[in-house]
């Protein structure tokens, strides 16, 4: 029988970009017992030496030793490559995923955005992409230092050209029961695309919101006027996904409201890298999703007035 994804013996993992969720992922699988190689960049010499410490809710925990990189030729070719850099970082690609990901292997997106893997299928040839969406709340607080705050499910779908709806395979049930094993809550969806869409009906308001007005999680939902925003944002998202033939009922929106009135009061990862002058992850977020709808003659109004503003603030920021 072929074997060569490792349906039947342990697969091995890359993190590419070992920052909040790829830290705590990875660090995650390796505390399982599966093989994990951790890409790196200005934490390398600390990681290499000290290895990864994970604060987290559901129990901190040390890897003393882990397997770092700071150039993908050196890694070994894995079975799955976790993507976890962000979407800014991902004009590097086309050097970044060829030397490490095996032939069949898979290259697993748990970026936040839209369209990303239709880009790297412009990259590489016969491998898998899966793209998962992440509830997760993490911050790299020091080099090789994550602190989990709060969730950690990934919902995993299957990318297939124009994102037609696929069914479960079985490579996809492998991952899931690796990170299952390592206790990370997964949910398995056969359409990508409303998966995708529906997390933007998070990111959108909250991630752009935070940036523009300064705001928290919590101080958006306690104001009546911010929180009439966020709705009007959720609707205009849905309004999007309609535009790629996703229906996303009503009630996802108040599913949505609610989920963070209970969570934690939260600094969202884009006014993180705001308040870090980083640069912000406006394109995957809010362009490929105008960009969709466009595409389709739909124009969303208050999401483009948002995207412009977005690019002045990165632009005035990155300067500054
Ligand atoms: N954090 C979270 O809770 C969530 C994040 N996401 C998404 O996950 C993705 C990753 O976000 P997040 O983990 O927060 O971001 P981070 O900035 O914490 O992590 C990205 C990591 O990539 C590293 N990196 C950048 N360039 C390179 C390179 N050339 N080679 C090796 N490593 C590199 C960075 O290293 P260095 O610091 O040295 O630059 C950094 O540690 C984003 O798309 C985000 O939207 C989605 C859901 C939740
Ligand atoms: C919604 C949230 C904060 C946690 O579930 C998240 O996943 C994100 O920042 O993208």
């Amino acid at each position: 029988m072929c074997d060569s994804f490792g349906l039947l013996r342990k697969r091995n993992y890359a993190i590419l970009g070992t920052g909040a969720l790829g830290g705590f992922y990875g660090a995650k699988l390796q505390q399982s017992g599966l093989n994990v190689h951790f890409l790196l960049k200005s934490d390398y010499e600390q990681v290499s030496q000290s290895g990864l410490f994970v604060e987290s809710k559901d129990g901190d925990f040390t890897l003393p030793q882990v397997n770092a990189y700071n150039d993908v030729n050196q890694m070994p070719k894995c079975d799955v490559v976790i993507l976890a850099l962000k979407t800014t970082q991902n004009h590097l690609l086309p050097k970044l995923l060829p030397p490490v990901v095996k032939d069949s292997g898979v290259i697993l997106v748990l970026q936040n955005g839209l369209g990303i893997e239709e880009d790297i299928a412009k990259i590489v040839s016969n491998v898998q992409i899966i793209g998962g969406l992440c509830f997760l709340c993490s911050n790299k607080v020091g080099a090789g230092h994550i602190r989990h705050l709060d969730y950690g499910k990934i919902t995993l779908g299957e990318y297939t050209p124009k994102y037609e709806p696929h069914p479960i395979t079985e490579r996809m049930q492998q991952i899931a029961s690796d990170f299952e094993n390592a206790g990370i809550p997964i949910e398995l969806a056969a359409d990508l695309l409303v998966a995708r869409w529906q997390k933007l009906v998070w990111n959108i308001p909250y991630n752009g919101l935070s940036v523009i007005l300064n705001a928290t999680t919590d101080e958006l939902m306690a104001d009546a006027d911010t929180r009439k925003l966020v709705e009007q944002l959720m609707n205009e998202v849905v309004a999007g996904a309609k535009t790629s033939g996703r229906i996303i009922p009503d009630k996802f929106i108040q599913t949505m409201l609610n989920y963070t009135l209970k969570m934690k009061p939260y600094r969202t990862s884009m006014k993180i890298d705001y308040d870090e002058h980083r640069p912000l992850e406006v394109e995957a977020i809010f362009g490929n999703p105008l960009k969709k709808a466009q595409a389709a003659g739909v124009n969303l109004p208050q999401i483009s007035c948002m995207y412009h503003q977005l690019k002045f603030l990165n632009k005035r920021n990155s300067l500054a």
